[in-house]
């Protein structure tokens, strides 16, 4: 078994020696998976996941724009489409100064399992620009994203590759890019998801990453009878999947302590109350601020510069920011302060290292593509509002959401569950994900 490993590994390495996080991403799935495979005969031998890692298409291209002063600014742009068997491409944007192959394969890996858990038709990619946001005007950032979808669109479309927002890609960001798909092939349609409520959004896509990724939260705890109430919770990030992480654990009666960006962490020991966190969304949604004037505001809190949160005492952490923000010594600085559950907002947050902490402690673990999914499920929600012509209620879509949220949950345990009784959410999601796929792109031959 460790031998097919090994073999396995090595030559995905030999194939994409400079791409670090899509090869952790690719040695998380196939630890968990090729000992699955190796037990069901359907799985074995047909070299399903030598072709799950390879991308169906990588496309890279020049998004040249003209900055506030006339000059001409050249980014790189791109989109993976890695797994369509099913259902079309789907799967957030990037727009962020590290973005290259590496990251944006290892994104779009992950895609494929998690949309795969959420049980609808959607396959996996990932894209983006290491174009940097940050500091840009509103004129600069249209340019860019107009820029982008100039190229984007023909790669793109309802029934092929549905992009949506990540890191660096909000609202205004798909707004620009729609306009510019629409204005191109003149048809308006659910091309991209995350889309404003007066142009064909869904109500709950804004709020359903971090609302899911509490969820699941909730669910973890909930095996062992526990619950959000009165928790202490350390956030990571101030961006959208932060933002309403803490508007639900706020709702369920926790108390959360930090937010953070690339800058540092703010800490208050009062809580960060609900109106903290409308200043905070004020801050970095209209303002696009830095996280450090939230004690301007609230001298009470500190600002910690250079550093992430995981040293402040919880029982709850969210990591809610980027990849590999929290590695083993974090890990065991959180379970040495008492921290019970960590649920993932971001995409692999956690380092190798950080998750084996968490394992061999046996504390609850969700890894991101399962407890981050509710983003991606409200935007396939928001793809079936379009199709349909139709737009479902608030209390609807969340309903859908948190019945999503409880599917993979029991996904997971389905697939995880180990003989004393602990719950390996890694291995549930990775195998839940994959048995879904696998058996599609069986059906489907050799393509
Ligand atoms: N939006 C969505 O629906 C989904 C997002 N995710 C994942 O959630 C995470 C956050 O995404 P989202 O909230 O949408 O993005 P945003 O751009 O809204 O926010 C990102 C936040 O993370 C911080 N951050 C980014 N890079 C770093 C870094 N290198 N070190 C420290 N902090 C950093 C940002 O700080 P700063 O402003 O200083 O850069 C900001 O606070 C990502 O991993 C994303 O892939 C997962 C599923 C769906
Ligand atoms: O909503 C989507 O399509 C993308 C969400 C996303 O990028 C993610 O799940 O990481």
């Amino acid at each position: 078994m460790k031998h097919n490993i090994e073999a396995f590994l090595n030559q995905v390495k030999q194939r994409n020696s400079h791409e670090p996080e899509f090869l952790q991403a690719v040695e998380e799935v196939a630890e968990t998976v090729i000992p699955y495979i190796l037990e069901h005969d359907i799985y074995r031998g047909k070299n399903i996941l030598t072709r799950m890692v390879e991308p169906e298409r990588l496309i890279s291209f020049r998004v040249s724009w003209v900055d506030d002063q006339g000059k001409i600014q050249v980014n790189r742009g791109y989109r993976v489409q890695m797994n369509s068997a099913i259902g079309p491409y789907k799967g957030g944007l990037r727009f962020h100064p590290t973005v290259n192959a590496s990251i944006l394969k290892f994104l779009a890996f992950e895609q494929v399992f998690k949309n795969s858990l959420t049980t609808l038709p959607m396959g996996g990619g990932k894209g983006g620009s290491d174009f940097d946001p940050k500091g840009k005007s509103d004129n600069e950032i249209m340019r860019f994203c107009h820029a982008f979808m100039s190229e984007l669109f023909r790669h793109i479309g309802p029934n092929t590759d549905v992009p949506a927002g990540d890191i660096g890609v909000g609202g205004r960001e798909i707004g620009f890019l729609f306009g510019m798909y629409k204005k191109i092939k003149n048809e308006f349609t659910g091309v991209l998801t995350g889309k404003g409520m007066s142009w064909g959004g869904s109500l709950i896509r804004p709020e359903a990453t971090g609302y899911g990724t509490v969820y699941f939260a909730e669910k973890m705890l909930n095996t062992k009878g526990d619950d959000f109430k009165d928790k202490n919770v350390v956030v990571s990030g101030s961006g959208n999947v932060a933002q309403y992480a803490v508007e639900k654990s706020l709702q369920l009666g926790a108390k959360v302590l930090t937010m953070s960006d690339s800058s540092g962490y703010i800490y208050d020991a009062d809580g960060i109350d609900s109106d903290k966190l409308a200043f905070v969304m004020e801050l970095k949604n209209v303002k696009r601020g830095r996280i450090h004037e939230y004690v301007v505001k609230y001298p009470n809190a500190e600002f910690v510069e250079g550093k992430t949160p995981w040293g402040v005492s919880c029982e709850i952490a969210l990591p809610c920011a980027t990849q590999n923000e929290l590695n083993e010594a974090d890990a065991n600085t959180l379970l040495n302060n008492g921290c019970i559950c960590v649920s993932e907002g971001a995409n692999m947050p956690s380092t190798k290292e950080a998750i084996t902490a968490f394992h061999r402690a046996k504390i609850l673990f969700a890894p991101g593509k399962a407890s981050n999914a509710g983003g991606v499920a409200t935007s396939g929600l928001e793809m079936t509002q379009n199709s349909l012509r139709f737009n479902w209620t608030r209390e609807e879509v969340d309903n859908k959401l948190k019945e999503i949220m409880c599917n993979i949950h029991d996904s997971c345990i389905k697939y995880g569950k180990e003989e004393d009784g602990y719950i390996d959410y890694v291995k549930g999601a990775n195998i839940a994900g994959f048995v879904k796929v696998a058996d599609a792109m069986l059906a489907q031959g050799v393509v």
